[in-house]
């Protein structure tokens, strides 16, 4: 009988989901505050379902001798090291719409609060105080509502705000200009542009490298004099001691926040700043998003221990027990294309259209598709916040066209997919294969031909056809301290467009891809994760 351990504060209700699909299951909901005992424990189980509190580490992993998965009972999973959970082949699962309603609703709430100054006037007033002159609130109706991160939650709150008759603009790079229509919201092209038009901003994307301090001192000076900021997505979004700094002076007139940079917080530059209203993360916290989340969590986990059913999974393709050895390596694949594709394009993706060339479209493709479209979108919307199932539906929400085709093999290979991609300013296309060695490699980028096999760090650059350019591009590198481990070119033609995908030893910071595209033959340089 699998055994699995809850480690927070879940819904009981999980509890005899578990029971009743045959899983052993211990009810601890407050022990992962207390990692020391957690890794001591946690060799002892199949399963751990957790929400924010228990932090999964790569130490605590390193002792999970028998952990297979990992339900995170919501939606981020910043606590979970989910390249750890997959090396240890730990599958790690979330719940993404569960707690969606919910959370809206708490930055809605959390607009009022701080619109009206409502925890201090309730302070004040069960203080005896009746300080009728003191608590000058504003109007919501008619004000500009700032989006950014226009996903499942922005868009509820948008929603909500257009009820409430607010204007709504949003920041979200990967909102297309269709989307927004549909959900009735003005689009801006950058942060800068929103900032100064709101009266309320609130926050609603997921913190990852790229996103991390956002609202940093420089953006905090942009907000439209005596505008009010609200943080329910993630602590360390915002810069919190220049957000404290604005609302002292007066820049800002108050901020609602729910999330911080450290938590639990027990202090923090917001606590002392005026009009700030507070609460310990409790987006998610109703009956009615916790029976959600600890319902679904408990029998995908379920599924998956007694099934090998995955579903929700962040770093699994969701494949039934027959199917997985013959999809695994056109996975590998899928995630090579979409990640290539994900961390290339720079503008909205109105369109992939996916080509199964040869035997690979006799297989199940729904997996294929929904992984390489997760693969796409994740340096896109950031880790963890998309997944296997919800890649597609996520894709459409964002007004993406998903096409597949299957086609005849043609040319050199058997059997291979190819990407394409349509933006709002351009079609770009990526092909793959699995090689006789059973390991993934790109046979074609923008339709020019090569052989490469994905490294965990690569640069790819896009280039004129000119003499000197490898030598160029090795003395760089040789010159950055950057160890080359594969090289892989092609060009359209002599003279023409070429490109070069090379596997690097380390992790290329910003400053080298600036040294590599400042090289006078180079068009397009970037650094590449997988
Ligand atoms: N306070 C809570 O208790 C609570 C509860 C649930 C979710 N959350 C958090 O709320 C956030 C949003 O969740 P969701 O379900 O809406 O996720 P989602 O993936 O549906 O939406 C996130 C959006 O952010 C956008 N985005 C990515 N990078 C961006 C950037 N640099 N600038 C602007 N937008 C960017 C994405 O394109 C996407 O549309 C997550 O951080 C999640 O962890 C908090
Ligand atoms: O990402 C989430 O789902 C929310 O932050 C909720 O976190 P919680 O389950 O710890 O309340």
């Amino acid at each position: 009988m699998p055994k699995v351990l809850i480690s927070d504060k879940l819904s009981e209700a999980a509890v005899q989901i578990f029971r009743d699909r045959g899983v052993e299951v211990d009810f601890q909901p407050t022990l992962g505050k207390d990692p020391a005992k957690l890794a001591e424990i946690i060799g002892n189980y199949d399963g751990l379902a957790i929400r924010s509190a228990t932090k999964a580490t790569a130490e605590i992993l390193s002792k999970a001798t028998n952990l297979k998965v990992i339900g995170r009972a919501g939606i981020g999973v910043d606590n979970v090291d989910i390249p750890a959970a997959s090396q240890k082949g730990i599958v790690v699962m979330n719940t993404p719409f569960g707690n969606s309603i919910t959370t809206a609703e708490h930055a809605i709430a959390m607009m009022f609060a701080v619109a009206r100054e409502i925890p201090a006037a309730d302070a004040s007033t069960r203080a005896g105080k009746w300080e009728k002159s003191k608590f000058m609130g504003v109007e919501i109706t008619g004000k500009t509502l700032g989006v950014i991160g226009c996903g499942n939650i922005g868009s509820i709150v948008a929603n909500r705000a257009l009820g409430l008759k607010m204007k709504v603009v949003a920041y979200d790079p990967f909102l297309s200009a269709e989307r927004a229509q549909q959900i009735g919201v003005t689009k801006v092209e950058t942060v800068e542009e929103l900032l100064p038009l709101a009266d309320f901003v609130t926050l609603h994307l997921p913190k990852t490298e790229k996103t991390a301090n956002l609202l940093n001192a420089e953006r905090v000076k942009l907000f439209k004099k005596g505008a009010r900021l609200i943080n329910c997505a993630r602590g360390g979004l915002v810069d919190e001691a220049a957000v404290a700094e604005a609302l002292h002076s007066g820049a800002l007139a108050g901020a609602a926040f729910d999330v911080f940079a450290v938590e639990p917080a027990t202090e923090n530059p917001l606590f002392d700043a005026p009009n700030v209203v507070c609460t310990p993360h409790l987006g998610a916290s109703t009956g009615e998003a916790q029976e959600n989340v600890a319902l679904q969590v408990a029998e995908q986990m379920s599924d998956y221990l007694m099934d090998g059913a995955v579903s929700n999974a962040l770093n699994a393709p969701s494949v039934t027990a027959e199917e997985a050895p013959l999809l695994k390596p056109w996975v590998e694949v899928a995630d090579m294309l979409g990640g290539f594709a994900g961390q290339v394009t720079e503008s909205p993706v109105t369109e992939i259209e996916i080509e199964f060339v040869g035997e690979v479209g006799k297989l199940n493709l729904k997996p294929l598709i929904a992984s390489l479209t997760a693969a796409m979108l994740r340096p896109i919307v950031g880790e963890g916040a998309v997944n296997m199932v919800s890649a597609p539906f996520v894709a459409r929400e964002r007004g993406m066209k998903i096409t597949e085709t299957k086609k005849d093999p043609q040319g050199a290979y058997g059997s291979y997919m190819r990407l394409i991609v349509t933006t709002e300013n351009q079609t770009r296309s990526v092909a793959g294969t699995v090689f006789s060695d059973g390991k993934p490699r790109f046979i074609q980028i923008k339709g020019i031909g090569l052989e490469a096999e994905p490294q965990q760090f690569m640069l790819y650059t896009t280039n004129s056809d000119t003499p000197g350019y490898i030598g160029a591009l090795g003395m760089k590198l040789g010159d950055l301290g950057v160890n080359i481990a594969t090289f892989a070119l092609g060009r359209a033609a002599k003279g023409e467009e070429a490109i070069a995908l090379l596997g690097v030893d380390a992790e290329l910071s910003k400053e080298t891809i600036a040294e590599i595209a400042a090289l006078p033959q180079v068009r397009q340089a970037k650094a590449l994760k997988f």
